[in-house]
């Protein structure tokens, strides 16, 4: 049952509500716009990154956060100092969360607050180390957080873009986004490894910008009565080089992150509560809902970059199986925007007198059609590579087999095999 709050109207989240029962996909309506992650910004430099860096909490300062700011920046040292109930202890005895201030500042505000209370909420739940795992959060923190998410239509978990999209400021703001240049804002246990982890992922998702920012044009292109063959093949052709750069990048993950640091200490903090064998009912969030909610947590498959080449390709994942669910229940993770940016690539994969990229590629042949089979090979090393990391840093691991599972709680050795292998069938004859 939801808990009636009469402090203000945000007494609920849809995501709770809709988690509550029995978790399943969520649809929301696209009516919240943003300016940090908007659909416009989806640029050449950034791809799915904020339009502008997200330096650090500045437009917080002064409005009755601070502690709360200075709790989020002692969470490495808490984690250090925890083990006896400190971390959990210090966590409790932050004043009152100002949600109503919050509420009537911008979104750029928000998801700081959005982000800083994901922070603590995973820490609370994961970084006490004392082998216990709380049933339930406590309002203090349930109660904001739940607020917070709801007017950015975002579930009440860490998400990749609190993680890692909005997680990194540049350390010569004129040089690039790129390992050597960005460093991270929040920690969790700190150091080199879970740094290293997210920034791998904040260079591939800038990587993948000159790609990401032409998907839409190249729907138009092949939508044309007559074709531009020369633009959609070099629109093809930059998608290659950005899978290709990913996949350089994704290289350099052993760099500084070691798997064994990865698996016994960066992992356990992005756990959510779905499919999670320490919380098989889920956790209730005190002061929302009284009966436990479950989520998954956070997870690659929450970046947005490979559903939106998924989505342009025309690769569709095996209806009959649960993967293709996973993955569309992780777009509810993803920020609005960016999920109506997949959404919209998706409607218009068959645009067109053509039937669509895909089509046209198949109808065309030749050139063409090599052009659109080398995007969808590249698509699938990238894939394949992936999987090997995950079978290095995770699978290696786990002894038992119920411990074999995904940050984000789902069986994935199978099921990356099957995003791989549905990939490659989409290869054209
Ligand atoms: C050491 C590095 C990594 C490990 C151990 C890892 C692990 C995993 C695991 C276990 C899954 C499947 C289940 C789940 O969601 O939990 C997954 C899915 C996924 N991850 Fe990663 N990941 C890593 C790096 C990355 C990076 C850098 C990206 C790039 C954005 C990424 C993107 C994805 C995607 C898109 C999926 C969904 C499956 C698909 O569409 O093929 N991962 N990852």
């Amino acid at each position: 049952m939801i808990v009636s709050r009469t402090r203000n109207t945000f007494c609920s989240n849809r995501f709770v509500q809709k988690y509550r029962a029995g978790p399943r996909s969520c649809s929301l309506k696209f009516t919240l716009k943003t300016d940090i992650f908007d659909e416009r910004g989806i640029t050449e430099g950034r791809g799915f990154l904020p339009i502008q860096d997200p330096a650090g909490r500045g437009e917080l300062k002064g409005y009755g956060f601070e502690p709360w700011i200075q709790a989020v920046d002692e969470i490495p040292k808490l984690t250090v100092a925890s083990g006896s109930g400190t971390l959990r202890r210090t966590l409790m005895e932050l004043p009152t969360f100002p949600t109503d201030q919050l509420l009537q500042m911008d979104s750029r505000a928000k998801w700081k607050a959005y982000m800083m209370l994901s922070f603590l909420s995973h820490a609370y739940m994961w970084c006490e180390m004392d082998g216990t795992v709380p049933l339930l959060l406590p309002s203090r923190l349930a109660v904001p957080w739940c607020d917070v998410s709801n007017t950015l239509c975002m579930p009440p978990v860490l998400v990749y873009a609190t993680y890692n999209l909005l997680n990194w400021r540049r350390v010569d703001p004129e040089g690039p986004i790129e390992l050597g240049n960005i460093v991270c804002l929040n920690n969790f246990l700190g150091g080199p490894d879970e740094e290293h982890f997210r920034l791998v992922h904040v260079e591939i998702e800038a990587k993948a910008g000159p790609a990401l920012s032409r998907l839409g044009l190249l729907q138009e292109v092949a939508a044309q009565a007559e074709v531009d063959n020369e633009m959609l093949q070099s629109g093809l052709v930059e998608i290659c080089t950005a899978l290709r750069n990913m996949q350089v990048t994704l290289s350099r993950m052993g760099e500084k992150c070691d798997p064994y640091i990865y698996y016994h200490r960066v992992r356990k903090p992005m756990s959510g509560w779905r499919g999670n064998p320490d919380l098989p009912q889920g956790l209730v969030y005190e002061g929302v809902s009284t009966s436990p909610v479950q989520l998954y947590g956070e997870t690659g498959a929450q970046s947005s970059i490979v559903p939106a080449f998924d989505a342009v390709l025309g690769i569709e994942h095996d209806r009959n199986t649960w993967l293709k669910e996973y993955l569309e229940t992780m777009q509810d993770h993803m920020p609005p925007q960016h999920r109506g940016f997949i959404q919209k690539l998706r409607r218009n994969a068959n645009l067109g007198r053509h039937g669509g990229l895909r089509s046209f590629c198949h109808m065309a042949g030749g050139e063409m059609k090599d052009s659109y089979n080398d995007v969808v090979q590249e698509l699938e090393k990238f894939r394949s590579q992936h999987k090997a990391f995950a079978f290095n840093y995770i699978a290696k691991f786990s002894r038992k087999e119920c411990e074999d599972r995904g940050t984000g709680g789902s069986d994935f050795m199978p099921a990356l095999n099957g995003y791989r292998d549905q990939t490659s069938r989409h290869l054209l004859l």
